[in-house]
């Protein structure tokens, strides 16, 4: 594995000698963006130009998106010096550390040239079966990942909520957990929202596969007392809304996350990848990155 050799890079260009002496002060992550044209990659990029810390050194999109070729961040009218590309091992070559939010087998692709180059991972992307999420995790014996199906230190937080929730209302409680998204959204239930549910169920020592109930039809029966249920919901530009329910007798509890922006996800991306500078390998979730474990 030829490993990279440092994930950051001189901050300014400047040939002055206090400039110098900020580059020697400053290095800046050299990040790349995998799905660099999609909803979350425009707002990386967007967030990477905003930063004082991030630079952009590659942006990678199949090679069927009509934005291969064009500058990576021609969309805010700017440009970065970085095309958008379809070779993973150009995208990444000059990045210590790779922010990707596309679909499951796009990002094992890429994940295996970031552990051929030691570059580090970010993944947001969400809809990973167990086997793919099995290499994410052997992936991770040689390279730094952080992967978690939201980003926004608010869905982290709820998710510790959750937990207590949860073990406080063990019994006599019935638990749903209902996301709305955007009609453009191809996973169902949500990352989030199984997340949700395995950070419930393991504060109920339950299985969730055991437990789950992903749909209702016709002559259902009554409720198990032991199902997590989950519904989904799709519509217009919905940018991710999260309710866990839990139901008893005379009472309910709702506990709710709303994303008005996409911004909220992105910041937590780079805040994930401050988190990685300096680590070689390891799997990590926002839970590490935000202290909340
Ligand atoms: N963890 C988190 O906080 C969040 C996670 N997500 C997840 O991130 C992912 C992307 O979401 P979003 O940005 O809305 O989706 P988009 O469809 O807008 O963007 C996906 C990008 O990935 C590209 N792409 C599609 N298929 C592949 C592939 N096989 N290999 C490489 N690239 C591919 C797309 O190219 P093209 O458009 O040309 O098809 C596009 O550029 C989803 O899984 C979503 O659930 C989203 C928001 C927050
Ligand atoms: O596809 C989206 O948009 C989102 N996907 C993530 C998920 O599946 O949980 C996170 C967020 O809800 C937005």
């Amino acid at each position: 594995m030829a490993k990279a050799a440092s994930s950051t890079v001189p901050a300014g260009s400047s040939g002055t000698a206090a400039a110098a002496a900020g580059e020697q002060q400053q290095q800046k992550h050299r990040v790349a963006v995998a799905g660099a044209s999609g909803r979350m990659g425009h707002m990386l990029i967007e967030a990477i130009r905003a930063s004082g810390d991030c630079k952009l050194t590659g942006a990678l999109d199949i090679p069927a998106s009509p934005a291969i070729g064009n500058d990576a961040a021609a969309f805010l009218g700017h440009a970065s010096g970085v095309p958008v590309s379809a070779d993973i091992r150009a995208g990444l070559a000059h990045s210590g550390v790779l922010i990707d939010f596309t679909r499951p087998e796009g990002t094992l692709a890429h994940l295996r040239v970031c552990r051929d180059l030691g570059v580090s991972a970010v993944i947001g992307t969400t809809g990973f079966t167990d086997r793919q999420k099995a290499e994410v995790e052997a992936s991770a014996r040689d390279i730094a990942i952080v992967m978690a199906p939201n980003m926004s230190v608010g869905v982290n937080v709820t998710l510790k909520l959750l937990q207590m929730a949860a073990g406080a209302l063990a019994s006599g409680y019935d638990i749903e957990v209902i996301e709305t998204h955007h009609r453009h959204k191809v996973d169902a239930p949500s990352g989030t929202a199984l997340k949700m549910g395995e950070v419930i169920a393991h504060a109920l020592g339950r299985d969730l596969k055991q437990h789950a109930v992903f749909s209702r039809e016709g002559i259902t029966g009554e409720r198990d007392p032991s199902a997590i249920g989950f519904s989904s919901i799709r519509g217009g530009d919905i940018v991710g809304d999260h309710t866990v329910l839990f139901a008893g007798t005379g009472e309910r509890i709702e506990i709710t996350h709303k994303a008005a922006s996409r911004s909220t996800y992105a910041e937590g991306s780079l805040r994930a990848v401050r988190f990685l500078a300096g680590r070689k390998s390891g799997l990590f979730d926002m839970f590490d990155v935000l202290g909340l474990r």
